[in-house]
């Protein structure tokens, strides 16, 4: 797939982009890309991996110059750049919006320009119903990917996004919480013991893009299908796997946060094609002419439901021990608590 080509990875220090990275770095692929603010991350990535293949450019999406000037000779990009801390989203929004909203706007423009085949941008299930800054900034990111799509010749750029849900054991994250809490003997902290998240591996997250690089056409969101969890099951389920007897200590929800996520709207579950492990939300093709918009409604939306962590596939204990016992960081402490 990617034989003699050029892959540029916005946000390429970040998990997402070193996973990928090393997904792609021994396969026949000519250069992989890093473009991201952080040189100590870089250099760091530079001298762990030793590889020709993988180029560094340090920029800041904001930045069009610096964008421009990562983007000659590039054949496909994964533009995973982004604030997505909810927290400091909620305290710096319009910060949200310059790099989550106006940061895609210049690689997607600057794709353009550079005549790149192909772009996949990362959004989140927090973009959908967005209550929180984040969210609402990668909602409106989500749009400017199907607004943009449109701008173009498929044959020439085509542009598309995924959306996925929480990955587990990503940094501070609430599973490693979970571990360091319970190393140090302390309680684990469970906001609400009935919220759901979908739960997803880093492996997951790229499989997911890599698909949508397949087979998303202009203008797609990719969204895979993904089980969920209540955070009290979760906190179990680490417990348990630990052989720790932790108490739980129920704080509350925390500001911005909602109590299940949803991968896919109502109104975008009775348009999206169901491809088996995945859903494919097209692009909504009707032109700004309001005569058509309000002639032509759409019946099947009345009985659609969301798809959400509600209402997915709920794994049990045992099953998220199964999870959890499949990522390194978990086995890797799992060794040093046995010895
Ligand atoms: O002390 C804690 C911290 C968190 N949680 C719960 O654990 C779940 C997951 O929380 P966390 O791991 O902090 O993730 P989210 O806030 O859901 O957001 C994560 O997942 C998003 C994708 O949905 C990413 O965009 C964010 O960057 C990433 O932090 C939530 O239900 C929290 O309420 C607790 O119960 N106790």
């Amino acid at each position: 797939m990617f034989r003699d080509k050029t892959l540029l990875i916005t946000g390429g220090t970040g998990s997402f982009g070193n996973a990928v990275m090393e997904r792609l770095l021994n396969t026949n692929i000519k250069e992989i890309r890093i473009f991201s603010r952080d040189e100590k991350k870089q250099d760091d990535m530079r001298k762990k991996y030793n590889n020709d293949k993988l180029k560094f450019y340090i920029g800041d999406v904001r930045d069009l110059a610096s964008v421009k000037y990562a983007m000659d000779d590039v054949d496909y990009v994964f533009h995973a750049a982004a604030l997505k801390q909810v927290p400091s989203c909620e305290f710096f929004p319009m910060e949200a919006v310059k790099t989550n909203v106006l940061g895609t706007e210049n690689v997607l423009n600057a794709s353009i320009e550079s005549g790149v085949k192909k772009v996949i941008c990362l959004s989140t299930d927090k973009a959908a119903y967005p209550i929180n800054a984040m969210g609402i900034s990668k909602a409106m990111m989500e749009k400017v990917v199907v607004a943009k799509s449109k701008t173009v010749s498929p044959d020439k750029t085509v542009i598309c996004g995924t959306r996925y849900g929480n990955v587990m054991g990503s940094r501070g994250s609430v599973i490693p919480l979970f571990v360091e809490q319970l190393k140090e003997g302390k309680a684990l902290t469970v906001t609400d013991p009935n919220m759901t998240r979908f739960l997803m591996s880093l492996e997951e997250a790229v499989e997911l893009v890599i698909f949508a690089f397949q087979y998303a056409q202009a203008g797609d969101i990719m969204v895979q299908k993904s089980p969920a969890t209540t955070i009290a099951d979760l906190a179990q389920a680490v417990k348990e796997l630990f052989h720790a007897d932790t108490d739980l200590k129920i704080i509350g929800t925390r500001h911005g946060e909602k109590l299940f996520e949803t991968l896919l709207t109502r109104e975008e579950h009775a348009v999206a094609e169901d491809l088996n492990e995945f859903y494919r939300i097209p692009a909504d093709n009707r032109d700004l002419n309001y005569d058509k918009y309000f002639a032509t409604g759409d019946k099947k939306l009345t009985s659609e439901e969301e798809y959400n962590s509600h209402n997915t596939f709920r794994l049990s204990i045992e099953q998220i021990k199964d999870k959890l016992h499949q990522l390194p960081y978990i086995q890797s402490e799992l060794k040093g608590w046995n010895n």
